[in-house]
């Protein structure tokens, strides 16, 4: 039997982009890029809310070999972002590898032919030398499961798919949710809407976001000069890269830069709440750095406004007209908005069914075992097999730093692939365990326990209740580690 590509990549996201520049770059042109959306761009083509914008400096979310000097402000809106991915696809060439609508509901490694067999929802399956898989993180919209929500008569939108037809001036307004999300998109409502409730079950911490238009000036020197733009960026990624290997990485070694980040959102909060029950409602009870870190100067005054209301009272159901809080009381409402994230672990990890060698299921060996990616990219059992979205491989507070993290890693794996002769890698059950010790040991000395960040409801934890989504350690470290592991660590054929 012939196998149709050299390599399927599922997902048209930045880290799908990437690997397909990566495999371009060692010299594969025979891919393709499936994905379930109308168009590219993942996060960034799929969420569209009032308020949606990059919450790291722009200048640290590119590519750094396609810098773009045009970012309008500190924090790029989304739009920006989704025209950076159009350029970027136009630019690289990886319109032609794409197929649209194409949604993969599984792969088997088939034996006999060496080679990947992808299955899609509509249409014949396809199959490929090599698979890896780039369904994203925070890709899978997770609905609250609150008695009555399919009874609501009104208008219901999750941030996820936000119906721009649908004008909520003049709106009674609900919101479920208080993460990353709610903090770009409350304030925005609080702008149109009549009366605005918002649900909160888990308070956020939220720093100051030091925003501000970039300088036509700037932004022609940024295009005429390069290298001024790279100042911009390793400046941006070494401040985050501060926060979080000194806050959150050595949190045992260093518990103070962790409470300098706390008190840092609590002067913030201070400054902008006067009311002392208000502020104690939205004070979080988990340390700083549990949770992804949100900047916003409009969140916090947005509960002072008298047409703002927080309910801090968990919902006991939802009916035609409106939400009652488990105290009995209710209000109706005209449009409940869903801020209520992704389903990582159940839907994603991984987001299709993935059989491997010897019919090894990943999402039930995950299960089984434990959460473990070798250089959170690789797992034993599974040859060809590049896992983007795996346990242990988001590095670094800027994703740009991941996907590039593991496009030098594809570097040298087919770089050594190839030297040999071979068309197979698998990596070996030795290094994966070694590496999965490694990354246990390190996070014995983060801020992630579940003593320090059980009320978080952090979506760093998986429901074995370990934080194996971030990689712990740094930015430095992880690109170095991808630059020169053991090419031994694999076996070939
Ligand atoms: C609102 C929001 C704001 C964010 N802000 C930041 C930020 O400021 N900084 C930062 O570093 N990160 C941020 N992130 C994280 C962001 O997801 C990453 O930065 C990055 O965009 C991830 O790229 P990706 O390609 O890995 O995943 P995604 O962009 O999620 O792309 C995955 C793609 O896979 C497709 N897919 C999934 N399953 C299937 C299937 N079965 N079949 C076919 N296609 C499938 C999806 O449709 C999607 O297009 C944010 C995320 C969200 C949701």
């Amino acid at each position: 039997m012939t196998t149709q590509y050299d390599a399927v990549v599922v997902g048209a996201g930045f880290g799908g982009m990437g690997a397909a520049i990566q495999l371009n770059r060692l010299g594969y042109d025979n891919l393709l890029i499936l994905e379930r959306e109308s168009d590219l761009g993942g996060t960034w083509h799929v969420n569209r809310y009032p308020g949606l914008a990059v919450d790291i400096p722009s200048a640290t979310y590119s590519y750094s070999f396609e810098p773009n000097p045009h970012w309008s402000r500190l924090f790029a809106p989304g739009a920006e972002l989704k025209r950076y991915a159009e350029h970027v696809a136009d630019k690289y060439r990886l319109r032609r590898y794409m197929r649209f609508g194409s949604v993969v509901t599984g792969a088997v490694w088939d034996e006999t032919n060496a080679h990947w067999t992808v299955s899609l929802a509509e249409g014949e399956p396809v199959t490929a030398k090599y698979l890896l898989t780039a369904t994203g993180f925070l890709s899978q919209p997770k609905k609250p499961d609150i008695a009555g929500i399919d009874t609501f008569g009104g208008k219901v939108i999750h941030t996820t798919a936000w119906d721009d037809g649908y004008d909520l001036a003049g709106k009674r307004v609900a919101v479920i949710g208080t993460g990353a999300t709610a903090v770009q998109l409350i304030p925005e409502i609080t702008k149109v809407a009549r009366e605005l409730t918002v649900y909160q079950r888990t308070p956020i911490w939220v720093s100051p976001k030091l925003d501000f238009p970039v300088p036509k000036a700037l932004r022609r020197a940024f295009a005429a000069l390069p290298f001024t733009q790279r100042i911009a960026r390793l400046t941006g990624t070494a401040l985050l890269e501060l926060m979080m290997v000194s806050g959150v990485l050595h949190y045992k070694q260093l518990p103070a830069a962790n409470r300098l980040g706390k008190l840092w959102c609590q002067a913030h909060l201070r400054r902008q709440v006067r009311d002392p029950g208000l502020r104690a409602d939205l004070t979080p009870r988990y340390s700083f750095g549990c949770k992804r870190p949100t900047f916003s100067n409009e969140y916090y005054p947005a509960f002072t406004k008298d047409h703002v209301h927080l309910e801090t009272t968990s919902i006991a159901k939802i009916d035609e007209t409106g939400i009652e809080t488990a105290d009995g009381r209710r209000r109706d409402i005209d449009a409940l908005v869903l801020a209520t994230g992704f389903d990582l672990w159940e839907a994603n990890f991984p987001a299709v069914e993935i059989i491997g060698r010897g019919g090894r299921d990943l999402g039930k060996w995950w299960r089984e075992n434990r959460f473990q990616a070798y250089e959170g990219v690789a797992i034993p059992k599974f040859p060809n097999f590049i896992s983007l979205n795996s346990p242990y491989s988001y590095s670094g507070l800027s994703y740009f730093t991941t996907i590039e993290t593991q496009m030098r890693h594809m570097d040298r794996l087919f770089g050594a692939m190839r030297r040999r002769g071979a068309t197979e890698f698998e990596v070996t059950q030795e290094a994966n365990d070694a590496f999965l010790d490694r990354m246990t040991e390190r996070l014995g000395d983060s801020i992630f326990t579940l003593g320090n960040c059980a009320p978080a409801n952090s979506y760093y934890f998986n429901p074995h209740g370990e934080a194996t989504l971030l990689r712990p350690s740094s930015t430095l470290n992880a690109i170095k580690e991808a630059q020169s592991f053991p090419v031994e660590d694999y076996t070939f054929a």
